[in-house]
């Protein structure tokens, strides 16, 4: 037995809720943006599990399968599991840069943790998987932050909540809004942007970030575009993170005057996302990218519409495998 899953990109932060906002992408001509996981029963007699990488970006990954997400995913989901569980053959398809911005490693995490409890017939419930996801996201970026996990595991915008109940929740989104995202080739490790970031912020500073996240989660709800674009704005991160993002200033100022509502840093960058609401927009900031932000061959740079779906199965060969 074989299945494929499926979990797509994300934008973390979304400018306006450090830790707290995240969009999962899903590219407007079809394709797929995200890792791709095949996992099938190894033969009977096998003694260990193994992981064979693929796709644009395998060369980003460690070498030694044992330091790979999959892997350490599954070591943690069979522990949570506690029933003897067969060894198996995982194929995981990279096709997210790692430490881009896009949500790389939540990504992988989500269709490991997710794709397992598919194939063993859901022996965790969506709060266990999504507190799994959570602890080994958590532990790659030194801190625990749903902002990739939920959009890649649950699709469309999610607002994180301090709810233990209610961990994330899906926000409306207006329909003609798309976003064109543009990773230039190179690395900003999260742990290391997060590191930059200082341990409090003064109170006025706070203050605003509070005001824009309420306004642009009212905006969506109410549908009041205006204000949902107006109060996009980083107070929080993108002072300390600019400097690891020389370009962003300038291209900006390019995408504002082309009639780009907004630009900003998606996670911890340095992938860049421009929040369009036409196509032609779209079109203009693709080319800005394309032009003045790619560095070298993985550069990459998609239009995208929201994933409402999440995480997926994308094929199946059998039924799923019970735990006995
Ligand atoms: N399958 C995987 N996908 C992404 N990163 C992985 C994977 N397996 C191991 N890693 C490691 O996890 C870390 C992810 O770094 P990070 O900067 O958090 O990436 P991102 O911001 O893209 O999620 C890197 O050290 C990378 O080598
Ligand atoms: N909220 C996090 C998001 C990190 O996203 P990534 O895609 O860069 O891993 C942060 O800003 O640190």
């Amino acid at each position: 037995m074989e299945k494929t899953y499926y979990a797509p990109a994300s934008i973390g932060n979304f400018s306006v809720g450090f830790d707290t906002l995240g969009l999962a992408l899903s590219p407007v001509n079809g394709e797929l943006l995200g890792d791709r996981l095949a996992i099938a029963t190894a033969a009977k007699h096998s003694t260990k599990s193994k992981l064979v990488v693929a796709g644009r970006y395998r060369h980003q990954l460690p070498t030694k399968s044992q330091d790979n997400l999959v892997l350490r995913c599954w070591t943690a989901f069979r522990r949570l599991v506690a029933k003897p569980l067969p060894e198996l053959n995982f194929t995981l398809q990279k096709e997210l840069p790692v430490g881009s911005g896009l949500g790389s490693s939540a990504c992988s995490v989500v269709v490991t943790c997710y794709g397992l409890n598919h194939f063993f017939a859901e022996p965790l419930t969506t709060m266990e998987l999504l507190n799994l996801m959570a602890e080994i996201e958590g532990g790659v970026s030194g801190s625990v932050h749903l902002d990739n996990v939920a959009p890649a595991f649950l699709g469309g915008m999610q607002l994180m909540t301090p709810s233990l109940d209610e961990p994330a929740l899906k926000l409306p989104w207006f329909s003609h809004w798309s976003v064109v995202v543009s990773y230039p080739g190179t690395v900003i490790n999260t742990a290391m942007a997060r590191q930059v970031l200082p341990a409090t912020i003064a109170l006025p500073t706070t203050v605003r970030a509070a005001k824009n996240l309420a306004s642009f989660v009212s905006g969506l709800y109410t549908e009041n575009e205006a204000l949902a674009l107006n109060a996009l704005e980083d107070t929080i991160a993108e002072p300390y993170r600019q400097p690891l993002i020389p370009k962003l200033a300038s291209l900006r100022e390019q995408a504002h005057r082309l009639g780009i509502h907004h630009l900003g840093i998606s996670g911890a960058g340095p992938t860049l996302f421009a929040l369009c609401t036409d196509d032609e927009q779209a079109r203009q900031a693709q080319q800005l990218f394309e032009n003045h932000y790619h560095t070298n061959a993985d550069a990459m740079t998609h239009h995208c519409r929201v994933d409402l779906s999440g995480a997926r199965l994308l094929v199946s060969e059998e039924a799923p495998n019970a735990i006995s």
